[in-house]
């Protein structure tokens, strides 16, 4: 079933054109990843999709309804976990819970959540004296203290360590083993192959790549490229015969090998096989950092 359907979306700001004709659907139980480089378009879109901005033009569907429509009955759906969240300083993590459970029609149960999220002995701490971890964590539980079957997460783990964000990664997971549907944006291509279904990068308001993250990989980037050395001259004719190998360069002592499939194992069997005493051997696998970096010419974090 379709949970999110966006055709031909259009948004400006004044003169500045923030999406200029987005269009994807989302599947129901997804992680759908949002990438693009910064002011690429990324939060105007899912401000859309969650009904907190109304396009110029184009159609927006989630879970059927209109989202910018009084009345559609998704704020009971869609939970939310915006860019930058802020809660006031004092306020407690359970009593932030019980707030926010007082918003829904049937909530789940706050003291549930508090255990399952792990924040059952921070209850009586002030939003102030949590750290960025925590702060995630409860901003994770309180977007789905109204029992949503879409959350939105944008920007998740940025300003996290990298050890708070693993851990974040698993709470999106368990979020996912739940059955809901997730629309995740990211600055992290680590985070998006790890956890997305599916990513769609999006460039100057555009939609410039939607695929699985190997398959982006795959057709975005040079294929897997082997570098070795060797003392002895490399005869080329070695490897190239090799169906896993697209080319080899021989420069002086140094050999590169490009090409797909189980390419290390094809090589490694052949220079053992022929007794060549190789230096220095690296595998590159493209990674969807390379898929991005190809399709948007920016590095991430
Ligand atoms: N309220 C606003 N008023 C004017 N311009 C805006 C507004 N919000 C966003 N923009 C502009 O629209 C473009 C898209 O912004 P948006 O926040 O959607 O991008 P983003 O991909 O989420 O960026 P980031 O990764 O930096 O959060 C940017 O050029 C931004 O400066």
């Amino acid at each position: 079933m379709t949970v999110i359907e966006v055709r031909n979306l259009h948004k400006r700001y004044g003169e500045r054109v923030a999406v200029d004709g987005v269009s994807f659907t989302v599947e129901r139980g997804e992680v759908f990843g949002v990438l693009g480089p910064n002011g690429a378009g990324k939060t105007t879109t899912v401000e859309c999709v969650s009904g907190l901005r109304s396009p110029d033009s184009g159609t927006v569907r989630v879970l059927g309804s209109d989202p910018a429509a009084v009345g559609s009955g998704l704020r009971q759906r869609v939970g939310m976990q915006l860019q930058e969240s802020h809660l006031p300083d004092r306020l407690r993590v359970g009593e932030a819970l019980d707030l926010y459970a007082s918003c829904y029609p049937a909530p789940l149960d706050p003291r549930a959540l508090l255990d399952e999220w792990g924040l059952a002995d921070l209850r009586d701490r002030p939003f102030a004296k949590l750290s960025g971890g925590q702060k995630q964590r409860l901003f994770i539980a309180l977007s789905l203290v109204g029992g949503p079957e879409l959350v939105v997460l944008d920007e998740l783990t940025t300003g996290l360590d990298p050890h708070a964000r693993r851990d974040t990664w698993d709470l999106v997971e368990r979020i996912k083993e739940r059955g809901v549907t997730v629309v995740l944006v990211s600055h992290f291509m680590e985070e998006a192959e790890r956890l997305c279904d599916r990513v769609m990068v999006i460039d100057g308001g555009r939609v410039v790549a939607l695929d699985t993250p190997a398959g982006l990989t795959a057709r975005t980037v040079p294929p897997q490229r082997i570098r070795f050395r060797t003392s002895d001259p490399f005869d080329a004719e070695l490897l190239s015969g090799l169906h896993e190998v697209a080319s080899v360069t021989v420069t002086g002592s140094r050999v590169e090998v490009t090409g797909a499939g189980d390419l290390l194992h094809a090589v490694t069997s052949v220079l053992a096989g022929r007794h060549v005493v190789v230096a220095d051997l690296r595998a590159d696998r493209p990674t969807l950092d390379d898929a991005y970096v190809a399709l948007t010419g920016t590095r991430t974090p």
